[in-house]
This record gives structure tokens, C-alpha cells and sequence, in this order.
């Protein structure tokens, strides 16, 4: 089994869940790998309300032993502290008094199509799995992908480049990925923050939201994960899928992504060059990823969010109810969640460059994948020494 992973819990329900696969045992792993990320998810200018309310942490319900992996299933649960306020409505013992059913579906969300397809009544039984809580479980499956691949030198993390108009360059941005005020939009350039805080506020004071983009980093990641010999494994396609299916995200770009259309191809290639015997890159534009496979530099892959759907300027609906023209239904939420999104993706792309790490180096414990990735890196790096001493100094 390699790195997997699947989520259960609705956003108002007594939990989150994450049941992870696939982990070696021998793997050092505590509360507290996994809680400094679903703390960092949290954080951040422009989200709601019910942030005051939760403090997202684990509770370890398998697969961890005295701070040590098991190599079986590894159970996470999350309580949601506002289920107090929503047993009534979200108990899943039938309720005494049946609650009012919200009727009035939100453009933008789930909730047209979820009733559709369901055959449900009331939208509260879409909305409440549809909602970005759920993210709070692939945090916690990612804080384990993440403590692995630690253990191989892999650091991953983020930068927020864009909120609405307001933009920095997104490669500078990559290039000071994991130096923001994480309190406020992730973004590294304090003079850009400012502006992006100004422009959540007027969003917010128009009674609208914005979305924005991010960019995540993987540094220290080895080439050759992932392959170019069947489709399913093309590494750059499965951080696409795994990125576009975070809430609300709209396109996802590897490296330059949709800017290689516009230029020649030796603006967009990175040159192979020889330096101290050791074959380097000129540049880092395909975003560590060539033909489906890392290629050695870090991975760079960035997102764009649509804005947030629920609004205070309630847009036109239907009453599914009677079919009379209403106003969305509107409830507690952010004005801006950019900075928490860049999170959830830094937490995706650590699943899927563990899943191919494992899928590279297998192994049912820490010690046999160590031996195997080691073999690796030291072919490669024997390879080197033994072509390129003296040459490219
Ligand atoms: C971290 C995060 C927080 C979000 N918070 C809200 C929110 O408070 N209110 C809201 O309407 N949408 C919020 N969204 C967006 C919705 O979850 C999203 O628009 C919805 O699931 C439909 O997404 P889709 O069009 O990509 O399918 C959030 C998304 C993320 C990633
Ligand atoms: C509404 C959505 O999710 C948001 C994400 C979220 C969280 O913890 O990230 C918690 C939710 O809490 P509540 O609905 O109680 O305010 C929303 O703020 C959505 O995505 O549609």
C-alpha cells in the first residue's frame, strides 16, 4: 500500500476525520508534527468567525504507538468545539424537533447540484460536507506525509503572490515561500500585504469577497518521481488533480504554467549545465518537473481561488421549496481564505510527493525505504563524481 489517504465529517458534525495508509513503520510521529499545520490552516486576515471558536487538534485513534508508526492505518479525529451549538440541528440520532430546512441553494457552491443529485430537501445535508472544514482533515493527513518526507530532507511551503488585483511576482514570491507574517495573507512582501489587507477590507465593506493565488515550494526533492511511462503516474498530473481539489480552486500551474504559452522555448527551458563535476540547472521554470518526473529542482506548483461564495450582496436563487425568485442563503463566513488555502495545498502536494516516494523507494519501515533511497541518491551521486570530477569547475 503506498501513501493514502480519505476523509469523513461534516462541518458542523462532532468531528473531522483522517484515515491515512500506507505509512512504514518506524516513522517518530506525535500530536504535535501533525497540530503545528491544522494551527497554521487556521490563522490568517479575512477568515470567519468560527476560527474563534475551534482549536483544531488531533486525537490519535490508531495506528501510533509510543510516538512510533505501526504500519497500519493511522486514525486522526478532530472535534469540531461548535458541534455543541449544532447538536440539535446535526446530531446524527433523529432529531425531536425536525430543524428548518434551508431551501435557498448559494451560486457558487455544491448546493444546487449536491440537492440534485441527492434527492435531499434541505441543502444543510450538502453544504455541511461541502464546506472547506473538510480541509482540516487533509492538513492532518498531510502533516504525516510531511513528517516523512522530512526525514528525507523534502521541506515544503507557501506563498500567497495575489488577493484580487493585488499581485507580487509569484517567482519572487516561490523564492520567499515560508518567509510571510503567517498572522496575516502569507504573502513575503510586507508593503504588498498591506495592499492585499486593504483590498479583503474593501471587499468585505462592498459586501463581497475575493479569491486570490498561491504558490507552494518542495525543496530537496530527489529526481525521478514520479514517470513518464503510463499517464496515471505523470507526477505533474497527479499535483494538478490533487491541488484543483481543494475547495474553490479554479487552475493550477506547474512552474511557469500557463505563461510558457506566451514565450520562445529557450525563455521556457532550463538549461543542463556541468558545475564542480555536478549537473546543475540554469533556471527552474518547469517547476522541477520534466516529463512527469521531479527533475532535482524544487517542485513549484500554484493555484488560483475563486472568490469566497458565500456573500452579505446575496445573489439571485430559486426557493427550491415553492420555485419563487429568492436571495442565496447566506451564512457565517470568510471574507478571504487565500492564506488558508496555500495550507491545504502545501498539505496536498506533501501527499503526493510521499505517495511517490513510496511508489519509488517502497518499504513496509523506515529502515528498508532509507536503504533504498540511499542506494539511489548514492548511484547517482557516485555517477557524478566518477563522469564529471574536474570537469565544469
Ligand atoms: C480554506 C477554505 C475556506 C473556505 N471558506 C469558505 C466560507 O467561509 N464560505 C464560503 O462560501 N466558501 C468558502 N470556501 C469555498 C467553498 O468551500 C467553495 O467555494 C465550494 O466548496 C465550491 O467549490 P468549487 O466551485 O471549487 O467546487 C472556502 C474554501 C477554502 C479552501
Ligand atoms: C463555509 C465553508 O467553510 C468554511 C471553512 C471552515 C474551516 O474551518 O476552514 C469552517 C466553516 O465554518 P462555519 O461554516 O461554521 O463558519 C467555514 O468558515 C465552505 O467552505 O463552504
Amino acid at each position: 500500500m503506498r501513501f493514502d489517504f480519505s476523509t469523513a465529517g461534516e462541518s458542523h458534525g462532532p468531528g473531522e476525520v483522517a484515515l491515512v495508509h500506507g505509512v512504514p513503520a518506524g516513522l517518530g510521529l506525535v500530536a504535535g508534527d501533525v497540530n503545528r499545520d491544522l494551527a497554521r490552516r487556521q490563522r490568517g486576515y479575512g477568515r470567519g468567525g468560527r476560527q474563534k471558536i475551534e482549536k483544531d487538534e488531533i486525537e490519535f485513534l490508531g495506528g501510533v504507538r509510543h510516538g512510533y508508526t505501526l504500519g497500519s492505518p493511522i486514525a486522526m479525529l478532530v472535534r469540531n468545539k461548535d458541534y455543541a451549538n449544532w447538536e440539535d440541528r446535526m446530531s446524527p440520532e433523529p432529531p425531536e424537533k425536525e430543524p428548518k430546512k434551508v431551501t435557498l441553494p448559494r451560486p457558487g457552491h455544491a448546493d444546487l447540484p449536491g440537492m440534485q443529485k441527492y434527492h435531499f430537501d434541505d441543502l444543510r445535508n450538502v453544504l455541511e460536507r461541502s464546506s472547506a472544514r473538510e480541509t482540516t482533515a487533509r492538513v492532518a493527513a498531510g502533516g504525516i506525509a510531511r513528517k516523512l518526507l522530512a526525514e528525507f530532507g523534502v521541506e515544503i511551503n507557501s506563498a500567497v503572490y495575489r488577493i484580487g488585483a493585488v499581485a507580487m511576482d509569484k517567482e519572487a514570491a516561490a523564492l520567499a515561500a515560508g518567509k510571510a507574517d503567517e498572522s496575516e495573507v502569507r504573502c513575503p512582501d510586507p508593503e504588498v500585504t498591506e495592499k492585499m489587507k486593504a483590498e479583503i477590507d474593501a471587499a468585505r465593506y462592498a459586501r463581497d469577497a475575493l479569491g486570490g493565488e498561491f504558490v507552494v515550494v518542495a525543496e530537496g526533492v530527489p529526481p525521478g518521481l514520479g514517470s513518464y511511462v503510463d499517464w496515471r503516474d505523470k507526477l505533474d498530473a497527479r499535483l494538478a488533480h490533487a491541488v484543483m481539489s481543494i475547495n474553490a480552486m479554479k487552475g493550477v500551474e506547474v512552474g511557469m504554467g500557463f505563461g510558457v504559452a506566451s514565450r520562445r522555448s529557450s525563455e521556457v527551458q532550463d538549461e543542463i549545465l556541468l558545475e564542480n563535476g555536478e549537473l546543475v540547472r540554469s533556471s527552474n521554470r518547469a517547476g522541477g518537473l520534466e516529463g512527469g518526473m521531479t527533475n532535482g529542482e524544487p517542485v513549484v506548483v500554484s493555484a488560483a481561488m475563486k472568490p469566497i461564495s458565500t456573500i452579505a450582496k446575496a445573489l439571485r436563487t430559486v426557493d427550491l421549496s415553492t420555485y419563487e425568485p429568492a436571495r442565496a442563503f447566506k451564512e457565517r463566513a470568510d471574507s478571504c481564505a487565500v492564506m488558508a488555502a496555500a495550507v491545504v495545498g502545501e498539505s496536498m502536494v506533501a501527499i503526493v510527493l510521499a505517495d511517490a516516494m513510496l511508489e519509488k523507494f517502497g518499504g513496509d519501515n523506515m529502515t528498508d525505504l532509507r536503504a533504498a533511497y540511499e542506494a539511489y541518491t548514492g548511484r547517482l551521486r557516485d555517477e557524478a563524481r566518477a563522469k564529471g570530477a574536474g570537469n565544469g569547475a
